[in-house]
């Protein structure tokens, strides 16, 4: 067992999910109602935010996931008490932050990438800090080279070392000139967290805009922060000399809900989730609805569901925001193979993000994946050099298999596939699926699915 799946289970364990495979019979509609809560991209971001302030912090609507638990790890080793007065609910208080060793934080660090973005809040609160290398989902090199040479950038010095990386700013942190090479998410929060109690101003070009990063800047904003989003992905922050704590309420997670969305039409049923919004899955609505399912948009949630009638193919391009999310594919990729046609997944933002697919074929997709991209005339996105292409052609009728959860996204795909698929499927290393899925075993109840587990 490698210690990503090895984290992601301890975690996992003390967000009350302890197994590691699910044996489902498929064949059954999802059906019911479920709720989503804060994002896990997202909230994980406001946790760090919370070491800039001099004040405590309160977060709501913090979902039970092992990401969640991770960061929170990481903040008390580095001295944040951290209480949960209700459920949901998260009181971060940062009065007393104090160096940590590295051994402590990389027991910790290993299944998400946010101890990257520790950098900025580190090294204004201690002057220096200890970053192991990083986890997060195996879909390509996912390297942090933007990161480091924005915080370099902004006077910070870098020292790479055999287990992670050492930092310091012996003259402090200063605003700078910033233009990312691509509209990287985490490097826009990087330079958000640091830039925001950096001397001066910074400008940074080619900013990814999610709307994760508009509400991290929400709070950054609630916390005393000067950031102005201007047109054309341009972001000017104004450093400020200290910053107070914060009350929030996360952002509700979009990637979670088009889970379970697709999960709705694959299995042709009907799922209600409470706590989505229209606005933020505006482009996951249009292709949705191009697929053939329905949704109704309530002021509580969204219904979705399969209208009886035969799904349609499409061609989806994965991208930044507002495209077609990246994390949005691997569900939706197992409703495609029910679709009447040929449909093609460009997946244009990791390099290597169609693993989850092995299973699927082995369950009886019909899906090709092209490893070096495809052309294609109806291409929106300009062709990168990470690009993949896969091709699914259906309907196919799935079968059950015994099947491995590559990562988390790919991981609750598995879970879709076994609940379409005739007869029974063992899935092993679930665990992994609670990293940014709360509860998904109770929901999976709820929803009325045939499975059990196993440790
Ligand atoms: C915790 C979190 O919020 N994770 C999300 C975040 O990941 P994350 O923040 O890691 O994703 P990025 O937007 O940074 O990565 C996008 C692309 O940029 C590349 N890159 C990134 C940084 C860098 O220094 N150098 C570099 O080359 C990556 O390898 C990738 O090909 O955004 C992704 C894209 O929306 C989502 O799939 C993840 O769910
Ligand atoms: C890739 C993902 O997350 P992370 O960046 O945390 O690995 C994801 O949420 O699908």
């Amino acid at each position: 067992m490698n210690s990503l799946v090895e984290d992601a289970q301890k975690a996992g364990a003390r967000v009350g999910m302890t197994a590691d495979k699910i044996v489902i019979n498929g064949g059954k509609p999802l059906q019911g109602r479920i709720r989503v809560r804060g994002a896990k991209n997202l909230v994980t971001k406001a946790m760090v935010a919370s070491l800039l302030g001099d004040t405590e912090s309160l977060l709501r609507d913090v979902p039970a996931i092992s990401d969640v638990q991770v960061v929170r790890n990481l903040l008390e080793v580095h001295g944040v008490l951290v209480s949960e007065p209700e459920s949901g609910e998260l009181v971060l208080d940062p009065r007393n932050v104090k160096s940590a060793h590295f051994a402590e934080i990389d027991a910790f660090a290993g299944s998400s990438r946010i101890p990257i973005l520790f950098c900025g809040p580190l090294l204004h609160q201690l002057g220096e800090a200890f970053i192991p290398d990083l986890g997060g989902c195996r879909i390509g090199d996912r390297p942090i080279d933007f990161h480091l040479d924005a915080l370099r950038a902004m006077g910070a010095i870098v020292d790479k070392g055999y287990e992670g990386i050492h930092l310091t700013a012996p003259d402090g942190l200063h605003g700078a000139n910033i233009e990312l090479p691509y509209p990287s998410v985490g490097a826009t929060e990087q330079v958000l967290l640091t830039a925001v109690r950096a001397k001066g101003v910074t400008e940074l070009k080619n900013a990814a805009i999610e709307p994760e990063i508009m509400d991290l800047i929400a709070i950054l904003q609630k916390m005393g922060a000067i950031i102005s989003v201007e047109p054309n992905r341009v972001i000017f922050i104004e450093g400020v000399e200290s910053l107070r704590g914060y009350t929030h309420t996360a952002i509700f997670d979009r990637n979670e809900a088009a889970s379970w969305a697709s999960a709705a039409l694959a299995t042709e049923g009907d799922v209600f989730v409470e706590g989505a919004k229209q606005q933020e899955l505006m482009t996951f609505l249009n292709i949705f609805r191009k697929v053939g399912g329905a949704f109704d948009i309530e002021d509580d949630g969204i219904r979705f569901y399969h209208p009886g009638t035969p799904l349609k193919p499409v061609v989806v391009e994965t991208d930044v925001h507002p495209g077609f999310m990246t994390d949005w594919q691997q569900p939706l990729v197992v409703a495609l193979t029910k679709a009447e046609g040929v449909s093609i997944v460009h997946e244009t933002v990791y390099e290597n993000r169609f693993g989850f697919t092995e299973a699927l074929i082995e369950m009886g997709a019909d899906i090709t994946v092209h490893k070096q991209g495809l052309e294609s005339v109806t291409r929106r996105v300009p062709r990168r050099p990470l690009e993949q292409a896969a091709v699914i052609t259906g309907p196919t009728k799935l079968h059950g298999a015994d099947v491995h959860v590559p990562d988390l996204r790919g991981g609750f795909s598995h879970l879709i596939a076994a609940l379409t698929a005739e007869g029974r499927s063992t899935i092993s290393n679930v665990g992994i699926i609670s990293r940014g899925y709360e509860h998904f075993i109770d929901k999976l109840k709820t929803l009325g699915a045939d499975f059990s587990v196993a440790s």
